[in-house]
């Protein structure tokens, strides 16, 4: 087998690390992730070397165009693997971190499939991500149980639970914990790779197999590189290729121009795209940042109807359905409101109305972010979808052109905007360093992308120096103005002694404001912040 060629090299844990959880980092397991280290790692880092070519190339005013090397691939008539029985119907997916009574409530939820989440919704400290997996291997086992004694209340899995699918960290993170030869881990191939070495046999007794959803892909490139992946895993071990599955996020928005030859590469393996919203907004800010006269609206006033968005939703659909695989939808941010019953409905509303878009779009299925929303997308795709999926939907109608997949939204950006902004991308990132990575703020779900839009515009705003609605230039004096404001809001409600005891605003208030004022920016918030977790 091509892995006993390798050299394993030895592994070594950063001096941070205290607990070496030995039933998940077992010397087999180590191997394994060592292997794939060596064998991946290097591609990875060159991937990412390709985004910062292609961000140079964006830099000088260029927009992305759809590949001429790929043409043939566009125009061919193949398509993708088979749906596994189990990844047909799709119709309500519940999404979370992998907090163990979250993954309980998530399994339990009456949702199709549960999405666990290493990436958005998790701040990857070292206890989160290796208890993730601890109740991930339990969760398959079927024994996951959970007592709060606090609250009287216990949990485990009902007789029939949603289908798992898990979501590692995307190529950018590393795993700072774990160092090979020095060099930090990939957060990808840890997640990735501990999961299906501990999993694959409980699954596949169970009918089932490691189901993935694949994040932040920029190219096919990306796509082909998982691929690679799946493929020397499953050869490790020892299982036919194909076992693996995978829906990939299209939440970039040059993975937009490359649908097609995302889903060639993994043909053997993907079963659906997912239409990642929130991370789409982010990377069309990001990718265009330095265009001139490129200014995207207030965050609530870009949503799924935007021109560029729509465009975006309905050549998803498009293309998977002519490849064969299912187009799932996406995440409203609404989360249920409790005491309030008029405001509760509202936002259940809101819900509604986008899974009801989306279904009648040619979705198969959609997100939700709370167990108590299962229902509304259960109802409203059962009204518009009676059988499993609209495969058979093809959308032909609709012309997506290169344009349409840019038009700026049209909108205005406000004080209220850049106070909001300010503020959740505060709450957020403070609640992200104390090891929560999906928070509910103003009744809206926060996660890292939705945050990543809020420090992103900033960023965009101030470098252009946008003119507001009521006239004013958005400079440096009028941001400082702002954020001390909010800063200072934050300090009165939490208590400036409290707030150095309890939390880490602190810290927050300064990467938060570094993200936003530095020339260079970013390419994610989790990067600096990842040295402070
Ligand atoms: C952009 C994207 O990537 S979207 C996908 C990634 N983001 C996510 O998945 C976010 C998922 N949602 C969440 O994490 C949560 O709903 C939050 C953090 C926003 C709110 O959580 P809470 O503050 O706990 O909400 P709330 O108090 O209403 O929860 C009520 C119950 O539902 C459970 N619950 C809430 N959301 C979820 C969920 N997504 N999965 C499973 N259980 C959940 C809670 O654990 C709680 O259980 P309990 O009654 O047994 O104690
Ligand atoms: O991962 C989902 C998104 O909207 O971002
Ligand atoms: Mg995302």
């Amino acid at each position: 087998m091509e892995t006993t060629s390798l050299k394993i090299a030895d592994l070594n844990f950063s001096k941070e690390v205290t607990n070496y959880y030995p039933e998940i980092l077992t010397d087999e397991a180590l191997d394994f992730i060592v292997a794939l280290h060596e064998k991946f790692n290097a591609q990875r880092l060159s991937l990412l070397e390709k985004r910062k070519e292609l961000q140079k190339y964006f830099d000088k005013g260029n927009l992305p165009e759809f590949p001429s090397e790929t043409k043939t691939i566009r125009e061919g008539d193949w398509k993708a693997g088979e749906i596994p029985e189990d990844l047909q119907d799709r119709r309500v997916e519940i999404t979370g971190p992998v907090d163990r009574k979250m993954i309980i409530n998530a399994l339990n939820s009456g949702a199709r499939t549960f999405m666990a989440d290493l990436e958005d919704s998790t701040a990857p400290s070292w206890k989160n991500v290796m208890e993730g997996q601890r109740n991930l291997i339990d969760a398959n086992k079927k024994t996951i149980s959970l007592t709060d004694a606090k609250r009287g209340k216990s949990y485990q899995l009902n007789e029939e639970t949603a289908v798992l699918l898990v979501r590692p960290r995307g190529l950018h993170l590393n795993e700072k914990h774990l160092l090979v030869d020095d060099q930090q881990m990939s957060g990808s191939l840890v997640d990735f790779g501990l999961y299906v070495f501990h999993n694959t046999k409980t699954m596949l007794e169970n009918n089932t197999a490691p189901y993935f959803y694949l994040p932040k892909l920029e190219h096919y490139l990306e796509a082909r590189w998982w691929n690679e992946v799946f493929n020397f895993a499953q050869d490790y071990l020892e299982i036919p290729k194909g076992t693996f599955k995978a829906t990939v996020l299209v939440e970039t928005i040059t993975a937009s121009f490359q649908l097609d030859e995302i889903i060639y590469e993994l043909k053997d393996h993907i079963v659906g795209l997912n239409c990642g919203r929130w991370d789409y907004i982010f990377s069309y800010i990001k990718k265009f940042r330095n265009h001139k006269d490129f200014v995207v609206p207030n965050r609530d006033q870009v949503t799924m109807t935007s021109p560029f968005m729509d465009a975006y939703s309905k050549l998803v659909i498009q293309h998977c359905h002519k490849r064969g695989i299912l187009a799932i939808g996406g995440m409203a941010a609404q989360i249920p409101i409790k005491n309030n019953d008029r405001a509760n409905a509202a936002a259940i509303e809101k819900v509604r109305k986008d899974k009801e878009r989306e279904v009648m779009n040619g979705h198969d299925g959609t997100w939700v972010a709370h167990p108590a929303l299962v229902e509304v997308a259960m109802t409203e795709f059962n009204k518009h979808m009676p059988q499993a999926n609209q495969l058979d939907v093809s959308r032909d109608d609709v012309q997506i052109t290169e344009k349409d997949l840019v038009e700026i939204p049209k909108g205005t950006v406000t004080e209220a905007g850049i106070r909001k902004n300010i503020n959740v991308g505060i709450l957020y990132m403070e609640a992200w360093l104390r090891g929560y990575g999906a928070v509910a703020l103003y009744n809206l779900m926060e996660d890292a992308a939705t945050a990543e839009i809020s420090r992103t515009q900033l960023w965009q705003w101030l470098k252009n120096e946008v003119v507001l609605e009521d006239g004013r230039k958005f400079n440096m004096e009028l941001y400082i103005d702002i954020f001390d404001d909010e800063v200072e809001k934050i300090l009165t409600e939490y208590g400036e002694s409290n707030i150095k005891k309890n939390t880490r605003f602190e810290l927050a208030f300064k990467l938060f404001d570094k993200l936003a004022i530095s020339e260079r920016f970013e390419e994610f918030l989790t990067l600096p912040a990842y040295k402070y977790l």
